[in-house]
């Protein structure tokens, strides 16, 4: 379980400061939701180490990650619009989610499995400019695939893709995260995305979280 306990943290000159306090299970996908100018992006950089909280925990399974460096915490964390080295191909731009120790038999075999887990078999060759948005998000999600940390951090993964795109996106989360028994974290400020998928749900607002 990851737990987030009183982890406070203020910009210059802003009072109150933000207190982040929540809960998020293996397996389950765990929303955030709040207003713009709430704080998510201010949370989510806490969680992956960009920025420092003046005080409070932050626990995978009872141990801290809260000294851990970003690259040394135990998650992956997937943008809105994620970039893809767009000059590679959509097998190279997946393989980028392995340690560089990985064999060459080894890479195939992982990065054609995540592949085939996106739904992208027989995509591999294809450049990644040549690749749809929907498609695109799919190869940042194989890759983050790879990484296999035990937490997902997702801030508004699905706000570029079109409605039909968007269904299949969400259900690869869903099924993935099941999967994998990831501790998924679903920033959004889409209800609907909420309601589909949120297995708990908490607002942000007046700087703490509190859940609905
Ligand atoms: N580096 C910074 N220095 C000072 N204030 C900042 C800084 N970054 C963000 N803020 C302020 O902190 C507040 C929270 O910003 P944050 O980006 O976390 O909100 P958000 O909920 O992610 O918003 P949105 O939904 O619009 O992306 C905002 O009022 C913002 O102006």
């Amino acid at each position: 379980m990851l737990v987030v306990d009183e982890l406070k943290f203020s910009y210059p000159h802003q009072t109150p400061p933000y207190q982040f306090s929540f809960e998020a299970m293996p397996g389950e996908i765990t929303a955030i939701s709040g207003p713009s100018g709430a704080g998510k992006s201010t949370l989510l950089d806490l969680l992956a180490g960009f920025s420092s909280p003046s005080s409070g925990t932050i626990e995978l399974d009872g141990t801290s990650i809260a000294d851990l460096s970003p690259e040394d915490r135990p998650l992956s964390l997937l943008l809105q619009t994620e970039s893809l080295f767009e000059h590679l191909s959509a097998a190279r731009n997946v393989t980028l989610g392995l340690p560089a120790r990985t064999s060459r038999p080894r890479q195939q075999a992982l990065v054609n499995a995540a592949l085939h887990e996106v739904g992208l078999s027989g995509f591999g060759d294809r450049l990644a400019a040549n690749l749809s948005g929907g498609q695109k998000q799919r190869i940042a999600l194989a890759r983050t695939l790879l990484r296999a940390r035990p937490v997902l951090l997702l801030d508004e993964p699905f706000s570029a893709l079109d409605d039909e795109t968007r269904t299949g996106a969400r259900s690869l989360v869903q099924f993935l995260t099941r999967h994998h028994q990831w501790h998924t974290v679903l920033v959004s400020h889409h209800l609907d995305d909420i309601k589909a998928l949120a297995n708990r749900h908490y607002r942000l607002n007046d700087h703490e979280l509190s859940l609905v």
